[in-house]
């Protein structure tokens, strides 16, 4: 896995979330556009050619591989590839978790790149963020736990729209920590997932200190 120290400042972390925060949202934008687009065939295939010209300018220098989480050396993370929540990835939903001591929350807006039944959130989003913020929630004291098992429960079709998420601590036991999320449209809880969170064994800080949470990005480290 990847944790590489990365030896920045908090006032270049916002630089660089300044520039990317930004073009992230353009291409969410843009895949939102070419869900919905009513344009003619023509005009597609200049969409096309114009994307392309993009990526291709975006491709004369890539890292090798994912980004990765660096941390900075008092361990704000940088998570921005992430899936769920990374400051870069156009594909991760707007996700802007704060979090308290056993406790992650976000609201949300999700349009139709996050659709599976017609004008309804796809089964595997929901989980995508319950996963997210259990491992959220059960990480607030600074050590990192992978999801070992998720129980995902759907109790009614959650409608594309605003949406909020939560998930709670409620249990520890050895490295395991046990966690309830819920997913909430205006009506209540659509979905509901119980986690068994698991600590890596023989996992150390660098530095031996409690690490606060992770960054996702400015509003996120303000918090
Ligand atoms: C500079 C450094 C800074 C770092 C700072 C970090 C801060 C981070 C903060 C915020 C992060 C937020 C991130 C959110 C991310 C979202 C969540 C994900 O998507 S995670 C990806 C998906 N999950 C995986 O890929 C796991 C893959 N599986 C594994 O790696 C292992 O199987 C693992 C770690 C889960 C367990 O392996 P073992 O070797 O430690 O487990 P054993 O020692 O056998 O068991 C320990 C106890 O756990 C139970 N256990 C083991 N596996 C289990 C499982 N799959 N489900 C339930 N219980 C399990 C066992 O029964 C045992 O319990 P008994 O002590 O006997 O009571």
């Amino acid at each position: 896995m990847d944790f590489r120290i990365e030896d920045i400042t908090p006032e270049e972390i916002d630089r660089r979330l300044a520039v990317v925060e930004p073009l992230t949202d353009s291409v969410r934008d843009l895949v939102d556009a070419v869900i919905r687009s009513q344009v003619s065939d023509d005009e597609l295939q200049a969409a096309k050619a114009t994307i392309d010209e993009v990526v291709a300018s975006l491709r004369t220098r890539q890292r090798p591989g994912g980004f990765g989480t660096p941390y900075t050396r008092e361990f704000i993370g940088m998570p921005w590839g992430n899936a769920a929540v990374g400051a870069r990835n156009a594909i991760a939903p707007p996700l802007r978790v704060t979090r308290s001591a056993g406790l992650a929350e976000c609201d949300m807006v999700l349009g139709a790149a996050y659709e599976g039944p017609g004008g309804c959130v796809h089964g595997g989003v929901a989980a995508l963020m319950l996963d997210q913020l259990v491992g959220e929630a059960a990480s607030t004291d600074g050590l990192p736990s992978f999801t070992g098992t998720l129980t995902v429960k759907y109790l009614r079709p959650t409608r594309l729209g605003a949406l909020n998420a939560r998930a709670e601590v409620t249990g520890r036991e050895g490295r395991k920590t046990f966690v309830h999320a819920t997913l909430s449209d205006d009506d209540g809880v659509t979905v509901e997932a119980d986690a068994i969170m698991i600590s890596p064994k023989g996992f150390e800080l660098p530095t031996g200190d409690a690490l606060p949470p992770p960054a996702n990005s400015r509003a996120d480290r303000d918090v």
